[in-house]
């Protein structure tokens, strides 16, 4: 059998990942079932453009820093801007699965082929990569991926692993019941409630990954003090209530 008909679309929101980017766009590249790598360069001020340029991506551009989310939005309308050119030309064409992956990976973006399978399979609707522990040291207490964890539960009864993953495959059925996206850090919270919502499977699938970890300095927290409001809006906005027991 020959190598599958590269029919998904990777998606890379990044903000200064120069030194990370050209690495990670070679690995997706090299996945056989991607067809096309959009790398959203979401104003940043080092030279991830012109790096992910250079290692083959399709770059597109936001003039100011929008955060992730507004990242990933542009990176799905330019991808079906190019599909309904290539639709005109050959009515056969068909919209590609998504591939969400995060621009400072490297060379272990290699290992995101497990998240494609499922999905080209029609075995789930979006699958997430769960990471194995990082060898860089760091990480938080867990209270952002606890918060995630209990209001997906509560909201759909799915109990997720890693609830913050970005590292998503995702039908086109998917990607339409997760947008609009939600704003900011509750991206990936949202969409796993939104995509269950609408009767669609979801499927954790570990994967070897190994990303840049937070660390604890006041960065650090300042960046979990984000995520943990951004996701608890996304999960309020969906009607949890995390005050009410039961
Ligand atoms: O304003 C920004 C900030 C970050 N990024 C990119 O978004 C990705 C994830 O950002 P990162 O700083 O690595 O966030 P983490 O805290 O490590 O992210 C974890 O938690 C996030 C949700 O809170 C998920 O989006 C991530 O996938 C997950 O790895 C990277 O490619 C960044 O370059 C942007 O595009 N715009
Ligand atoms: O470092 C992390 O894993 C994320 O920033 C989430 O933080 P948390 O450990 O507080 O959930």
């Amino acid at each position: 059998m020959g190598a599958p008909a590269a029919t998904v679309a990777a998606v890379v929101p990044c903000k200064d990942e120069a030194d990370r980017i050209g690495e990670t766009v070679a690995a997706v590249l090299g996945l056989p079932e991607v067809g096309r790598v959009v790398v959203v360069d979401d104003g940043s001020t080092d030279d991830t453009a012109t790096v992910a340029a250079a290692a083959g991506a399709e770059v597109v551009r936001h003039a100011r820093n929008r955060g992730k989310a507004a990242a990933l939005e542009t990176g799905i309308r330019h991808v079906r801007e190019l599909e309904r050119g290539e639709v005109a030309r050959d009515p056969a064409a068909r919209p590609a699965a998504l591939l969400f992956v995060d621009g400072d990976l490297r060379s272990t973006a290699a290992n995101l082929g497990v998240l494609v399978g499922p999905v080209l399979a029609g075995e789930a609707s979006m699958t997430v990569a769960t990471l194995p522990a990082q060898i860089t040291a760091g990480g938080g207490r867990g209270l952002v991926v606890g918060l995630a964890r209990r209001g997906i539960q509560r909201l759909t009864g799915f109990r997720a692993v890693q609830p913050l993953s970005g590292m998503r495959c995702l039908s086109p059925a998917a990607v339409a019941a997760a947008s609009p996206l939600a704003r900011g850090w509750g991206v990936e919270t949202a969409m796993t409630v939104d995509v269950l919502r609408a009767g669609l499977t979801v499927l954790e699938v570990p994967c070897e990954l190994q990303h840049r970890v937070s660390g604890s300095d006041w960065r650090g927290q300042l960046h979990r003090a984000e995520q943990y409001r951004d996701v608890w809006l996304a999960l309020v906005r969906r009607g949890w209530r995390p005050w009410q027991r039961g």
